[in-house]
């Protein structure tokens, strides 16, 4: 079967709001850390099925840091975009905000990279996504630097050798 034809990241892009409530938070009143990965990935995974137009599986998630909490009643945001298309995988970037429900204390609370596999319908069997045409000037750095990051949670997942993996020696060669 030909490879999808190729799409931009605005295509894709997706977000969606979300307002915390008490079943969502522990004990001090903030936002539970797994209700937040939970929200990631349904945004990315909304994400990651437009751009590849096929049922699609998460495959892993990076690191994801909880540096500032989010309070009971507070509203967020959830921002989504694929960085780059590989084979049969896409990685999706997604990034978090929060306010107040009145719009003041706005600021970045978390974000994350995620990699989501494209299934054939059929057979549940990975198939190849369409590849992606990064247009800004951002969407062009998240692309190349998303080569690094795919050999570094490869490496992490023990399904790529180290000295199979020329972008991220890169990094730490002398200049
Ligand atoms: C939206 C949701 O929450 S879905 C529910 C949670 N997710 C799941 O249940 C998924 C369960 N896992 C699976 O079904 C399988 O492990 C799959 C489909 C993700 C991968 O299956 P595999 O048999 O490993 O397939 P295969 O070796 O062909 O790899 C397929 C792709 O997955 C990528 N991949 C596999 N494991 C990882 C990983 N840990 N991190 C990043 N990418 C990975 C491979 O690099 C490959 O990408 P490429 O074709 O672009 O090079």
């Amino acid at each position: 079967m030909s490879r999808p034809l190729p799409k931009r990241v605005a295509e894709s892009f997706t977000t969606m709001s979300e307002l915390v409530m008490p079943n969502d938070t522990n004990p001090q009143d903030n936002l539970m850390g797994g209700n937040m990965l939970r929200w990631m990935d349904i945004c990315c995974a909304i994400c990651a099925g437009k751009h590849c137009a096929r049922p699609v599986v998460t495959a892993s998630v990076d690191n994801v840091a909880f540096k500032s909490a989010i309070k009971n009643g507070e509203v967020i945001t959830l921002e989504a975009s694929v960085t780059r298309a590989f084979n049969t995988s896409i990685e999706v970037y997604v990034e978090v905000f929060a306010a107040t429900m009145q719009g003041t204390h706005p600021r970045r609370t978390h974000h994350a990279y995620f990699t989501f596999v494209a299934l054939d319908k059929d057979h549940g069997s990975p198939v190849q996504v369409p590849e992606l045409i990064p247009l800004t000037e951002m969407e062009q750095q998240r692309y190349t630097d998303a080569l690094r990051r795919r050999e570094l949670r490869l490496v992490l997942a023990g399904r790529l050798k180290p000295e199979q993996a020329p972008h991220l020696q890169e990094l730490f060669r002398p200049q």
